[in-house]
C-alpha cells in the first residue's frame, strides 16, 4: 500500500494488498466492512443534536460505564456489517461474551465500537477501534480466538471521527491514514506511510489521578514537569483528549507519549483500557509506524488476555519516551542515581 499514490481510493488500496497477497483477501473483506460501518457512524455524528440525543443513557455494559445512545448505534452498526463478512466471532466492548456470526468463518474481530464516550455530546472527537484475528476457538476453548497474543493479529485500525472521519489501518506491512471524502462517501489514501518521530516532547495523561499513581508514573511525570531543569532535559507540552483515538492519532502525526497506567483506585489496579480491543490493535497500529507500546515492562503485541474485556495499563507513542517511561518501570530512571533531586519533596510527591 506504501506505493499507492496519495488520494486512491480504499477499495483499490485492499485490492491491491490482495494482488500483492492472496491470503489477505478475507482480511481485505472485513477492514471494508468496518469502513462501511464506520461511514455511517460518522454520518449520524456529523448530525450532532440534529439526529436526537447521542448521549443518552441506557444500560450498563460489562464493565460497567453506561451506555450512551451512540455506543449502543455504533455497536450495532459495525456487528451487522460484520455479519456481511468473513466473520466467525466478535468481541464488543458493548457485548457481555463473544458474539457468534458466521460459524467457520476464518476470522474474528474485537472491536470498541465507541471510543471516548464522555466526548459524546459535546461536539468532541470520539472514534472506533478494531482488530483481526483468526477464528481458532474451540469447545473446549471458547475464547480461543481472543485469547492469544497481539502478534497474532492480522490487521487493526482505529476511526478517528473529529473534524475530519479519518481511518488508520494496518494489514501488518506499515501503517496508513485514509480520510473520508465525505462528498463522494468514502476513504481515500492520504498518508501512505505513518512514521513517529523517535523523540517529542509532549505527554498525554490524565493528571487528575496523580495521587493515585504508582511511584514509577509518579517519578516520570514529576521530572517532565521540570522540563529543562530536571532530568529529562527538556520542557514538555501535556494533551489529554478524552479519546484514545484521539490522542493516538495526534501521536502518530507529532510524536509523544501517552499513559493509562494502573492506579490505586478501587478496579483500576490494570488501568482504564482494554486489552482486545483498545490496547492491542493500537499497539500494532503504533508499532507498525515504527513506535513503542508497553504496558511498563512488558509490550502489548506480547500479552494474552484470559477474559475478552479484561483490562492492562498501555504507555504507548515515540519510540524513546517509551524506552524512557520502561526505564522509571525498571527503576534505571536519569533521576535513580541523582539522590539529592530525585529525593526532594516534589509536585507529585507526597
Ligand atoms: O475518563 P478517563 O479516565 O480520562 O479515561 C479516558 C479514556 O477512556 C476511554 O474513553 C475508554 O474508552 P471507552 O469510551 O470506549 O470506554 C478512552 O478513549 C480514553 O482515553
Ligand atoms: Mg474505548
Ligand atoms: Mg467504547
Amino acid at each position: 500500500m506504501e506505493s499507492l499514490e496519495i488520494g486512491s481510493r480504499l477499495d483499490a488500496c485492499l485490492a491491491a494488498a490482495v494482488a500483492a497477497d492472496a491470503g489477505l483477501a478475507d482480511v481485505a473483506k472485513v477492514v471494508a466492512a468496518c469502513a462501511a460501518a464506520a461511514i455511517e457512524v460518522s454520518t449520524v455524528i456529523g448530525r450532532g443534536a440534529l439526529a436526537g440525543d447521542l448521549a443518552a443513557q441506557g444500560e450498563q455494559n460489562s464493565d460497567g460505564d453506561v451506555q450512551k445512545f451512540l455506543d449502543v448505534f455504533a455497536h450495532e452498526r459495525f456487528t451487522e456489517a460484520l455479519r456481511g463478512a468473513p466473520v466467525a466471532e466478535v468481541a464488543s466492548e458493548e457485548a457481555e461474551g463473544v458474539m457468534l456470526l458466521n460459524a467457520g468463518a476464518p476470522l474474528s474481530v474485537a472491536i470498541d465500537p465507541l471510543d471516548g464516550s464522555s466526548n459524546i455530546g459535546v461536539n468532541m472527537a470520539v472514534g472506533s477501534i478494531f482488530g483481526i484475528r483468526p477464528t481458532a476457538s474451540s469447545p473446549e476453548n471458547p475464547l480461543g480466538s481472543f485469547t492469544g497474543p497481539g502478534t497474532l493479529q492480522l490487521a487493526a485500525g482505529f476511526v478517528t471521527y473529529g473534524p475530519a472521519t479519518s481511518l488508520v489501518l494496518t494489514l501488518g506491512q506499515g501503517t496508513q491514514t485514509f480520510t473520508l471524502d465525505r462528498a463522494e462517501g468514502g476513504f481515500r489514501l492520504t498518508h501512505p506511510r505513518m512514521e513517529v518521530v523517535a523523540s517529542a516532547k509532549e505527554y498525554a495523561i490524565n493528571a487528575s489521578n496523580a495521587r493515585h499513581w504508582d511511584p514509577p508514573v509518579k517519578a516520570y511525570i514529576e521530572d517532565c514537569l521540570r522540563g529543562a531543569e530536571g532530568p529529562l532535559d527538556k520542557d514538555f507540552n501535556m494533551r489529554w483528549l478524552g479519546s484514545l483515538v484521539s490522542d493516538a492519532q495526534r501521536v502518530l502525526l507529532r510524536g509523544g507519549v501517552f499513559l493509562y497506567p494502573g492506579d490505586g483506585r478501587k478496579g483500576y489496579a490494570q488501568g482504564r483500557l482494554r486489552l482486545l480491543y483498545e490496547a492491542a490493535p493500537i499497539a500494532f497500529l503504533m508499532e507498525q509506524a515504527g513506535a513503542g507500546a508497553i504496558d511498563g515492562e512488558r509490550r502489548i503485541l506480547d500479552i494474552c488476555a484470559t477474559g475478552i474485556h479484561e483490562r492492562v495499563p498501555l504507555i504507548f507513542g515515540s519510540a524513546d519516551e517509551v524506552a524512557c517511561v520502561a526505564k522509571y518501570y525498571g527503576g534505571r530512571n536519569p533521576a535513580a542515581g541523582r539522590s539529592p533531586l530525585f529525593g526532594q519533596r516534589g509536585l507529585m510527591r507526597s
